[in-house]
């Protein structure tokens, strides 16, 4: 997960080059400090003002290069850091935008809370991932330098402090072995918590509606019980593991005077030597007891690399196009354009046991075909029901299209297929690419964004202010613009809102159909989206997209009034039964044209 930030950017590298250049002047430093530090205190026990004095000015000597050097390698650190974060999570949403994976993984339901392993997993993976690296490097430049030092005083005061950091590190991982399950817990039920009050957010009205508030805050209470439970035996292994490294880090204060001190007193070293040597000593010390110091935030640390590792398996194996390429990496080009579903040529090679989706150019321009379903099996993602079997349905340019039946028969799994979503069944849909192709879902979505997003969405392509007004007008929404632009239109455009709490589910439905307008595709497919609206609305709805040159759409929907807007009607039975009638035929046998047979 590491390497391609620096194996594959130059920025990465540079940046990488540098903080390593100054790991090694920052190590040089912290010798160059015990030297002078020894020299200073070796002054000042041997009584000798004018050696003190010129230790003074080596120290200042030393101070004027040492913090430069010390302050920038802390600052290129977390400069590093930050990059590779930036880098890692746009990447990592490049990932996840491509191909619907986010739909995938949202729908997979096997890994939990995507967002936080996002912003929060990416984040403490880039920069503790650092710090290890760098602690690592510093540990082996320090542990060599400060080894030589050491040993050059006492050979076997050497080996004790290697005997002494096998012991501290072997107990710690023996002591705190349960810490690491506990932190990948306290991750997701933290989400967890999170996620609860988010949702209450997003739900705000429908609670109010049943007054849910109890049910509502029972939960998220619940959640939070977790949080602390877990919390608990959280601070409880941290506590056992504390009695350990603390009496292990009070022990270092005394130990390496205590082997020295016998020296000392003979009269063989000076008062320096024995500072410089606990100095020495303390310094291999920690460099021996990475694990001991860092126990705490590697299991934390670990907890957030296998949550991660998690999430990027489940996006490369929701995407179909990623196979047998790195974690990190981008599809490879040459195999996206073969496998494209909007290459404008023919794509996809077709499968067995999966719905072939084939997006081709030609077909928006054929004058027989604009959609067709060739021997088309849909089933439900866990393959548990069968909703469609064996659909064969051309549905020619011009020829609206109304599927039809009852509640849970399948009509939104069927679009789902035409929209790529779902594959799971068999046989082969065609249909123009998705440029020429625009799909209006049963739950009206507002993105972020102003009035004029709202309208332009999802494509934001360049139109003029009357363009935008002069569409809103076709949807009968001529007057929101300067409603919530307080009298000018203009400004209306420009205004931000939390649309999807502020408009009607009608207004929305209104607003989705100006974008459908505003994108002029050549295929539409609209799933129960005039449900909000009244039959007055609806017919505004239907001539305003009639108008639009060229375009056929195909239309969920229960409501008779709808009937009189479609010319074939594709009847979806249950159990994968299914009946296609075209208007043509019905009324030529003597028949009215509506909605039941
Ligand atoms: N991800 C899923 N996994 C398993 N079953 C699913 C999934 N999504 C939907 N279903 C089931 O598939 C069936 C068809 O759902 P679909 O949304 O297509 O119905 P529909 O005909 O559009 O119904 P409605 O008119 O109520 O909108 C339903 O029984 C639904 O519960």
């Amino acid at each position: 997960m590491s390497l391609p930030y620096f194996t594959s950017t130059r920025q990465g590298k540079i940046a990488f080059a540098t903080v390593i250049a100054l790991t090694l002047l920052n190590s040089g430093v912290s010798v160059a400090f015990s030297y002078v530090g020894r020299d200073f205190y070796s002054a000042l026990s041997s009584k000798d003002p004018e050696q003190f004095n010129e230790m003074l000015l080596k120290f200042s000597a030393a101070l004027t290069l040492g913090v430069p050097v010390s302050v920038f390698y802390r600052y290129q650190r977390e400069k590093l850091s930050l990059e590779w974060r930036e880098w890692m999570t746009t990447r990592v949403l490049d990932l996840y935008f491509s191909n619907g994976v986010y739909y995938g993984v949202e729908r997979g339901g096997m890994v939990d809370n995507p967002d936080q392993r996002i912003a929060e997993d990416v984040k403490s993976f880039t920069a503790f991932s650092l710090t290890l690296f760098i602690t690592a490097v510093t540990s082996v430049i320090d542990l060599a330098s400060f080894s030589a030092i050491l040993y050059s005083i006492k050979p076997s005061l050497f080996l004790d402090i290697f005997a002494y950091a096998l012991f501290g590190t072997v107990s710690t991982s023996y002591i705190g072995r349960r810490l690491g399950g506990l932190n990948f817990e306290q991750l997701k039920k933290e989400a967890d918590f999170r996620y609860a009050l988010v949702r209450v957010r997003e739900n705000a009205e429908g609670i109010a509606f049943y007054e849910g508030e109890d049910t509502e805050g029972g939960e998220v209470g619940e959640r939070l019980g977790r949080v602390v439970e877990n919390t608990g035996d959280v601070i409880k292994a941290q506590r056992n593991l504390e009695f350990f490294t603390t009496a292990y880090r009070y022990l270092i204060q005394v130990l390496p005077v205590s082997v020295v001190a016998p020296l000392f007193f003979a009269g063989t070293i000076p008062l320096g030597v024995v500072t410089q040597s606990t100095s020495a000593f303390n310094h291999i010390l920690s460099d021996l007891s990475v694990i001991v110091n860092q126990f705490e935030s590697l299991s934390l640390f670990s907890a957030g690399i296998g949550r991660l590792k998690e999430f990027l398996d489940e996006v490369q194996r929701q995407d179909g196009e990623r196979d047998g390429v790195g974690i990190l990496q981008l599809a490879n080009a040459t195999t996206a354009a073969a496998t494209t579903t909007d290459a404008g040529g023919k794509s996809h090679q077709p499968q067995q046991g999966r719905i072939n989706l084939h997006t081709d150019q030609s077909i928006a321009n054929d004058p027989t075909s604009i959609l067709e379903f060739s021997n088309v099996t849909v089933s439900t993602p866990d393959l548990q029901r069968t909703l469609v079997t064996s659909l064969d349905l051309v549905v020619p340019p011009l020829s609206h299209l109304l599927i039809v039946g009852n509640s849970g028969a399948g009509k939104s799994s069927l679009l789902r297929c035409v929209a790529g979503l779902w594959t799971s069944g068999d046989g082969t849909i065609t249909r123009p690419p998705n440029g020429d192709c625009f799909f209006l879902p049963q739950k009206p979505y507002c993105p972020l964004g102003n009035l004029r997003e709202q309208v332009l969405y999802p494509s934001f392509t360049n139109a003029t202010d009357e363009e935008v007004l002069d569409i809103l007008a076709k949807v009968d929404l001529k007057s929101l613009a300067s409603r919530v632009g307080k009298g000018d239109e203009h400004l209306g455009l420009q205004t931000t809102l939390d649309w999807s709490n502020t408009l009607s589910l009608g207004e929305q439905q209104r607003l989705s159909f100006a974008r459908l307008l505003m994108n002029k595709p050549k295929i539409a497919i609209l799933d129960e989206a005039t449900s909000a609206l009244d039959v007055n609305s609806e017919k505004i709805m239907y001539e305003a997209v009639g108008k639009v040159p060229g375009i056929t759409y195909v239309s969920v929907g229960h409501r008779p009034s709808l009937v009189e807007y479609h010319d074939v009607k594709l009847r979806l039975m249950g159990e994968g039964d299914w009946q296609v009638e075209r208007r043509g035929e019905v009324e030529k046998s003597g028949g009215t044209w509506g909605m039941n047979p």
